[in-house]
């Protein structure tokens, strides 16, 4: 499968800053892309480089096999950036019918609408809508050539609650028709729901690069809990356990390898009571791996 987007040891500085160091990645068709990292970390320099407004350093960096910017890659891309909007004098519909005439396969604008529930949005002028109203629209004008690859830069700050949810449900449809989709945000719950793969930037480089299910595998503790009568000593030299406390009744073990640790807690099961597992959300792996690097 020829990737969409191919980067070999790119980067990038402000003057003297250096932001990305040495980016390496490869994306295919139909991946949704969860970039995450700290404040300032380099998310959006990386998807501005992506979109050719800004160039890089050194390295190697392709889209559709042409450079960033070049005419095949900006027809098949859509982006929601920060910041992004309020033109004066011109209404929502206006902004997309003028949008769609840019692109060879263009959405209906007032079938996009309807889909993204702004219809009765659509004769108010820019200046005039919220900060959450304008988020909806950006996503409009992002869809509406119908791209193939979307950068997707914290789209679901200032939306409420159901915008958010409309949002995601339809990343979700994106990724049915193949769609692919980069998305920064820094709610880490939504981007493990519809990520097939994180990227985690820390320093101008990827710490990891990978699915949730790796990352888990690789950094994420798990907890266990259960009430016994045997003695903490019996849970210590168990395989994976880091740490064993106990908090009135309830033991606690923490396991660098939840699987081995369990397996290891089978011939004690029949002592064991109320037990209880959890693992790490994104969340606490992000915390713990970017307070570590
Ligand atoms: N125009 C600019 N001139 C100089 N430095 C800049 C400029 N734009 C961004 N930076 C710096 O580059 C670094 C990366 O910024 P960037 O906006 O890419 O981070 P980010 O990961 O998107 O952060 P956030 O999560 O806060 O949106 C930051 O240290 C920022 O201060």
């Amino acid at each position: 499968m020829q990737p969409i987007i191919q980067a070999e040891h790119v980067s990038f500085s402000y003057g003297e800053q250096a932001i990305l160091k040495d980016i390496n990645l490869t994306i295919n068709p139909g991946e949704i892309i969860g970039l995450i990292g700290k404040n300032g970390a380099g998310k959006t320099t990386l998807l501005n480089l992506l979109l050719g407004v800004r160039a890089k350093k050194s390295g190697h960096l392709t889209l559709f096999d042409q450079v960033p910017g070049g005419p095949l890659a900006k027809r098949n891309i859509g982006s929601m950036l920060q910041g992004d909007l309020p033109i004066r004098g011109i209404t929502v519909v206006e902004l997309l019918t003028m949008a769609a005439t840019h692109y060879p396969t263009a959405l209906q604008p007032k079938q996009l609408m309807a889909d993204l529930a702004l219809t009765e949005l659509a004769q108010r002028q820019l200046t005039t809508l919220s900060g959450g109203q304008l988020r909806r629209v950006t996503f409009a004008l992002a869809l509406i050539g119908n791209p193939k690859l979307l950068f997707l830069d914290e789209p679901t700050v200032g939306m409420d609650t159901n915008a958010q949810q409309a949002f995601w449900a339809r990343v979700k449809a994106l990724k049915e028709l193949g769609k692919t989709v980069i998305i920064t945000s820094h709610y880490l719950p939504e981007i493990e729901q519809v990520a097939d793969r994180i990227l985690l930037l820390q320093d101008g480089r990827f710490i990891f690069q990978g699915t949730l299910a790796e990352l888990q595998q690789q950094y994420q503790q798990v907890e266990i809990s259960f009430q016994t009568s045997l003695a903490l000593t019996t849970f210590e030299a168990l395989g994976g356990v880091t740490a064993v406390s106990q908090v009135n009744q309830v033991v606690q073990i923490t396991s660098t390898d939840g699987d081995r640790t369990l397996q290891a807690l089978v011939p004690y099961l029949s002592q064991l009571r109320q037990v209880t597992i959890n693992r790490e959300s994104l969340a606490t792996i992000f915390v713990h791996l970017t307070k570590e690097a």
